[in-house]
Formats: C-alpha cells, structure tokens, sequence
C-alpha cells in the first residue's frame, strides 16, 4: 500500500491522541472523529449513567467513561506516562503516586495541547460506519447533532486507526434465577458514587481491582457488602479490619424472594447485584465482510493485537491489549503503526501474519489460557512492549519501569487497603535517580 495521504482516526482518548501526534510527526493528514465533546476519552468523569445500568438493553442511551467520582489510578503516576512525556506532577494539582482520575485528564490535555493535537479532533461527531469499498479506500459515515437535527456526513480515507476504547460494553455472567430476582441490578461501568447504596446489602461479583476499590468504596455506606467469586484464590472469610464486607464463592442461583445463594453454601437476602466482570469489545460501526470477528471477546485476526492481515496496514486497532503499562504499551503501538503507514517499516507478508496469529492462539491453548483472554498478554507485557519499542526504532522499556509495574501489580493483588497510599516513593525515587544517573555514565 502507498503511503496514506490521510487517515481517520476514531476516538480522542489517550490512545487516539498518541495516534493523531505519531501520523503527524510521519507527516500524514490525519482527522480524529470523537463523539463526545472533549478529549480524554475514559478519563473524563461523567456524572451520568446509561439508561439501563447493566449495560446490556441494546438500545439504551450510552454514557462512554466507566470512571467513578472517588477513583484513583491503579498504577504510580511515572508509568502512567506516554513513552517520551512523562505523567508529571502539577504544582496545583493531586500530587500523589496514585493521583485521582482529574488529574490523569489533566496530564491528558496538557499532552494534546503541548503537541496542538486538539485541532485535529471533530467533536460531536460519533462515527457509525466504517467501510473498505472497492478502490482500496475506507469509507466514513460519521453523524453530527445540531439542535433535534441529525447529520450524516461520508469522507474517503486511505487508512483507519480504530482507538474508540474497551470499557464501554459491560460482560455481565448468567445467574440461575436472575430474571425474576426483584434486586436492582448494576455493571461497574454505571458505577459512580456510593450513595445509591446507602443501608442497602450489596452483592458485588468480580474479583479483580474494580471489584476491590468498588467494594471499599460501597461498604462506607452500605449496610453489608458480600463480593463473590469464581476465582480459586478466593477466600471464604469476613473481610478483616471492614464491619461489613465478606467475600463468598461465586453466586450459584438467586430467587424471586431476593434470596442471593453462593456456591459456598451460604445465603443472604441482598438488594442490589453489582456486576464488576469486565466489558467486551464492541465496534458497532466497522463493516469488514466477516474478516474482523469478536469471538468470546476475541478480536481477531489480528497480528500482534494490532492489525489485521488482510486489510493491513489499511486498518489498525490501538489499546486492545488489556493489564499492561496501558500508556507506554498504547504509545509504542502508535509509533508502530505510523512507521508502517509511512513506509519506514514492513510487515511480515499476509500469510506470515496469520501464521503468527495461529501460533499465538495454539500459545494460549497450551497455557490452558481461555479465549476471552485473547488481548491480556499473560505475564508478557514488557516482552510485548519491547518488541513494539524495536519495531519503532526505540530501546526497550527502562529496567526500572519494569520493576515498578511489576511491583504496582502485586500491590493490587495484595488487596490491601490503602496499597496506594503504603506505596515506597522514596526508596522508589531513589531508584529512578540512580538510573537516569547511569544513563548520564553512559
Ligand atoms: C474504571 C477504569 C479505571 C482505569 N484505571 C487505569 C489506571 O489506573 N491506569 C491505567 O493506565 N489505565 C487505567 N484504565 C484503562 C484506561 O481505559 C486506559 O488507561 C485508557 O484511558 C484507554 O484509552 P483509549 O483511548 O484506548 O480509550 P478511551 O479512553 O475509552 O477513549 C475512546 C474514545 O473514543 C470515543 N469513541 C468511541 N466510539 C466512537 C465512535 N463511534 N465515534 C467517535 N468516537 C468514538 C470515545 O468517546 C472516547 O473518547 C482504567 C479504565 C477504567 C475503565
């Protein structure tokens, strides 16, 4: 393919901005379409919810951010940078290691305002359609409001870089009984403050960082908070240090007396069920005759998670990995992906490509990893990274970037509170100063 003179980028979030700044620096037009009205994508807090909380009624009005009012990031704010613009501290801003979601939306536009990315964004402008047509070019249909007045407007572009996020769509599990259980019903992507549920018994299913910090945040007001699991490591107890929180096995049925039965053997009557499992992919605009698939929140197939080969390099898709150092590994993919549009770099041949794909999946069969784990890089995070780093020119992830993601992960899953704020930053700042130090020795 000849290098594209312009390109369509869907989505003003971190990953469509580090886009938007990686073509441009390729020279290459490049046009960012975001439905909403500001940059920042997940960061920027919404007090509003989706008219079906649970996320599921097709139909229903959707809200994009999934943040909610007390969140804090879950990684120390210096991997939380782009690769070349570190997540610094503002005077006047939160200060902490693990900052509140304000300030990563602070960081955010202070990125795209530093590389005048906001000029290149149309705002209000939801793309609905997204389609190759037979010369080669992709066609996109995006939609406009003006007052009651909708516009649906069509464009030609050369290439397309899908960054239009992941944690939109809620993945709700099925529970035995549930259509009749009288409870109201929530997925953490509704999820913004804990006054709803105010002297109520909560069941929370989920056990990753969502489910941890929502729990917490819940339990300050609730009357009880029961969180169930399918994980193994789950362990049947009263939370220690917490009056009101207990962890269950996962929920095996549920009744229309509001009768909640975990697989523990224990029973509650609860009022609300709380849905903190995750969210699926969703690309409701992409037509691609059947060559890009979700399957059991499988995108594929895609060549290391980015494109797929048969429309490669044309289209492209940012951020699908998932529990990584999100900012660097987003950022890297970027600088990839613009190295291919311009030419700098070559793909593999198609059939390459899909062979990699194969053996990637016939990988994750062999580790016993399910298929709705497809994009979580299963301990690979940094070897991933540094491939991307290679492919962009780039030395690899800093050594003690490494250590400090790896140290954050175990942080979350020690599930203790107050991890964030038990974190080391001196023995950690003394850390990065001899490192910068041994790159000046260098
Ligand atoms: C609750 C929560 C906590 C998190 N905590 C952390 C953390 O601590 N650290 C961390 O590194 N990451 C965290 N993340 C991950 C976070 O999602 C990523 O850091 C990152 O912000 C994802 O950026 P993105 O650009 O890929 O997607 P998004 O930020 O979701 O941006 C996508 C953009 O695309 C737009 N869009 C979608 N569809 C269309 C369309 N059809 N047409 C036009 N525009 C469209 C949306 O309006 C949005 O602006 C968290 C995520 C959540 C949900």
């Amino acid at each position: 393919m000849p290098r594209p003179r312009r390109t369509a980028v869907i989505g003003a979030g971190i990953a469509g901005l580090a886009m938007a700044r990686e073509l441009r620096r390729e020279g290459i037009e490049v046009v960012v379409f975001e439905k909403g009205d500001d940059l920042g994508g997940t960061w920027n807090y919404d007090p509003r919810i989706d008219s079906d909380p649970t996320g599921l009624e097709p139909t229903r009005e959707v809200v994009h951010s999934s943040v909610y009012l007390s969140l804090r990031t879950n990684l120390p704010r210096q991997i939380m940078g782009f690769v070349d613009y570190p997540f610094r501290e503002d005077e006047d801003g939160d200060r902490r290691t693990f900052p509140g979601h304000k300030e990563v939306l602070r960081f955010v536009k202070e990125f795209a305002e530093e590389f005048g990315l906001r000029g290149l964004v149309r705002f209000g402008s939801e793309v609905v359609r997204v389609e190759r047509v037979g010369t080669g070019l992709w066609l996109v249909e995006w939609k406009t409001k003006r007052s009651e007045e909708v516009l649906v407007s069509k464009e030609m572009f050369e290439a397309v870089v899908v960054c239009n996020g992941h944690f939109t769509q809620p993945r709700v599990p099925t529970i035995p009984g549930i259509e009749k259980w009288p409870g109201y019903q929530i997925h953490s992507h509704n999820y913004r403050v804990p006054e709803t549920f105010r002297d109520k018994v909560v069941v929370i299913i989920g056990f990753a960082a969502s489910a941890f910090d929502i729990s917490r945040d819940v339990a300050k007001v609730a009357k009880e908070v029961h969180v169930a699991s399918r994980s193994s490591e789950v362990m049947v107890m009263k939370v220690p240090n917490h009056d009101n929180i207990w962890q269950h096995k996962m929920v095996k049925y549920v009744t229309e007396e509001s009768l909640v039965a975990f697989e523990d053997g224990s029973s509650i009557h609860a009022d609300v069920m709380f849905y903190c499992t995750g969210y699926t992919y969703h690309f409701p605009f992409l037509e691609t005759n059947g060559i890009v698939t979700i399957e059991d929140n499988r995108v594929g197939p895609l060549y290391k998670h980015v494109f797929p080969p048969s429309l490669a390099p044309s289209l492209s898709f940012i951020g699908l990995t998932e529990k990584d150092i999100i900012f660097q590994m987003t950022d890297l993919q970027c600088k990839w992906v613009a190295r291919v549009l311009s030419g700098k770099v070559q793909l593999p041949s198609e059939k390459e490509m899909m062979a990699s794909v194969e053996e990637y999946y016939q990988q994750m069969e062999k580790n016993g990893y399910p298929k709705h784990t497809t994009h979580h890089l299963h301990f690979k995070e940094v070897e991933y990274c540094n491939w991307l780093a290679a492919e962009a020119g780039l030395p690899p992830v800093e050594d003690w970037k490494e250590r400090m993601y790896v140290e954050s992960i175990k942080s979350v899953f020690s599930m203790k509170d107050n991890y964030r704020d038990q974190w080391d930053d001196a023995y950690w700042d003394a850390i990065i100063k001899e490192a910068s130090l041994s790159k000046c020795r260098i």
